[in-house]
C-alpha cells in the first residue's frame, strides 16, 4: 500500500480509483465496512484509496497514531492512503472539490454519520452534493451498529475512559491496542518484585480510566505475553503524571529501548492509595492470582517444569 503525505493539493494522477472518505480514528468496525464495501464496488482497474485527516481529534485523545492507521488499512486491503496534513482550515466540499480535480474518482464512498467539523451537521450529504455536481456517484453507508448503538470513535473513547474494555472491542472488532517506546522509570517494579515497562511515546492515546486491566503484550520479536497493566497516576508512591506499566507474567529479560504493543482485556480494578509500598505489594500478588485464575494459566508453569524432570 502507499502512503501519501498531502501538505497542500493531492498530487494529480490518472489511475482510476474508488475514495474512501473518513477520519479513521481507532479503525473499528464501521471504518471496516467502508473499507470492504470500496473493495467490493471498485472494478478489476479500479484502486481503492483511502483519504484521511490529520489533526482533527484533539492530542492525548487518539484510538490510534498514525502508524496504527496505515498498518489498519493495509491489513483491510486498500491500494492507497492519502493523509492530509492541513485541511483544518477547509470546508469539506473543497477538500472534495479539490480531491475531483486532482484524481480520476470513479466513486466515493462515506459513512453517513461522517462529521468533518463539531457540528451536528450532516457532511455526507455535502459528499453527496459534491459527486451530483461533478458526476461521480456517491455510496453514502448507514451507520454501524451493535446493540442498537453507533458504533463511533468518540463513543469508544469515552467507553476507554470509563474502563469498559470489553465493550470498546466490541465496537473496534479486536481489542483496544497502543504502541509504544519501552522507557526507564524509578526501577522501584524490581525492587517490589514486579518489574513494570514503562509505556514511552504513548501521549496521544486516549487515557484509560485508572486501574488495573488484564492483557497482553507482543514484543517486537513476535513473542507475546499476558500481562498485567496499571494505567493511572500511582498515587500510593506519588507519582505525578499519568502513566502506563506492564508486569508481563512468566517472563524475564530486558526489553529497554524495544517497541511494543499492549492489549487491553479487561478492567479488573480501581487504581488505589495504598498507605504503603507492602499493601501496595499485597494487592499485586492478589491481582497476578486473579489474572492466573481468569487466564488459565495458574498452573502452567509447575506443569511444564515437572514434564522437563
Ligand atoms: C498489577 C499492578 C497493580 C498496581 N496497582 C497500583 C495501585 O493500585 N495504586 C498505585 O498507586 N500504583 C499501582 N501500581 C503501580 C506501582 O505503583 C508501580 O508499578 C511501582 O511504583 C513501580 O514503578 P516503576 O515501574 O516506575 O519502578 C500497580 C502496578 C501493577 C503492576
Ligand atoms: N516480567 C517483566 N515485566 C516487565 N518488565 C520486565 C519483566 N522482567 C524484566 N523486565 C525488565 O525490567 C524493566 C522494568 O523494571 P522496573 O524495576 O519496573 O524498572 P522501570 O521503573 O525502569 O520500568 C522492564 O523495562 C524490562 O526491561
Amino acid at each position: 500500500m502507499d502512503t501519501i503525505e498531502v501538505t497542500s493539493a493531492i498530487p494529480q494522477s490518472s489511475d482510476p480509483v474508488v475514495l474512501v472518505i473518513g477520519k479513521w480514528d481507532g479503525f473499528h468496525k464501521g471504518h471496516q465496512q467502508l473499507v470492504d464495501k470500496a473493495k467490493q464496488l471498485a472494478s478489476y482497474e479500479e484502486r481503492v484509496s483511502v483519504l484521511g485527516f490529520a489533526g482533527h481529534s484533539r492530542p492525548g485523545c487518539a484510538l490510534s497514531s498514525y502508524e496504527d492507521r496505515i498498518h489498519a488499512f493495509k491489513s483491510a486491503g486498500a491500494d492507497r492512503y492519502y493523509h492530509m496534513n492541513s485541511s483544518e482550515n477547509q470546508t469539506i466540499e473543497e477538500v472534495i472539490e479539490n480531491s475531483i480535480r486532482s484524481l480520476n474518482i470513479k466513486r466515493m464512498i462515506i459513512s453517513e454519520d461522517f462529521h468533518w467539523d463539531e457540528t451536528d451537521m450532516k457532511h455526507s450529504e455535502a459528499v453527496e452534493e459534491a459527486g451530483r455536481k461533478n458526476d461521480v456517484p456517491v455510496t453514502v453507508l448507514p451507520s454501524a451498529t451493535i446493540h442498537g448503538l453507533t458504533i463511533q470513535s468518540s463513543t469508544i473513547r469515552t467507553l476507554i475512559s470509563k474502563g469498559h474494555m470489553e465493550a470498546a472491542q466490541s465496537m473496534l472488532g479486536r481489542p483496544f491496542e497502543i504502541t509504544g517506546i519501552v522507557e526507564k522509570g524509578e526501577q522501584l517494579g524490581r525492587q517490589l518484585g514486579f518489574p513494570t515497562l514503562n509505556m514511552g511515546d504513548i501521549q496521544d492515546y486516549v487515557e484509560l480510566r485508572p486501574g488495573v486491566y488484564l492483557g497482553i503484550v507482543d514484543l517486537s520479536d513476535d513473542s507475546s505475553y499476558y500481562t498485567l497493566v496499571s494505567a493511572g497516576y500511582r498515587p500510593t508512591v506519588n507519582g505525578d503524571s499519568y502513566k502506563v506499566e506492564a508486569y508481563l507474567l512468566d517472563f524475564s529479560g530486558d526489553l529497554y529501548g524495544r517497541q511494543v504493543t499492549l492489549k487491553f482485556f479487561r478492567h479488573l480494578r480501581d487504581e488505589v492509595n495504598f498507605e504503603g509500598l507492602d499493601a501496595l505489594v499485597e494487592q499485586m500478588k492478589m491481582d497476578e492470582l486473579e489474572a492466573r485464575k481468569i487466564l488459565g494459566i495458574t498452573d502452567t508453569l509447575e506443569k511444564e517444569k515437572s514434564n522437563m524432570g
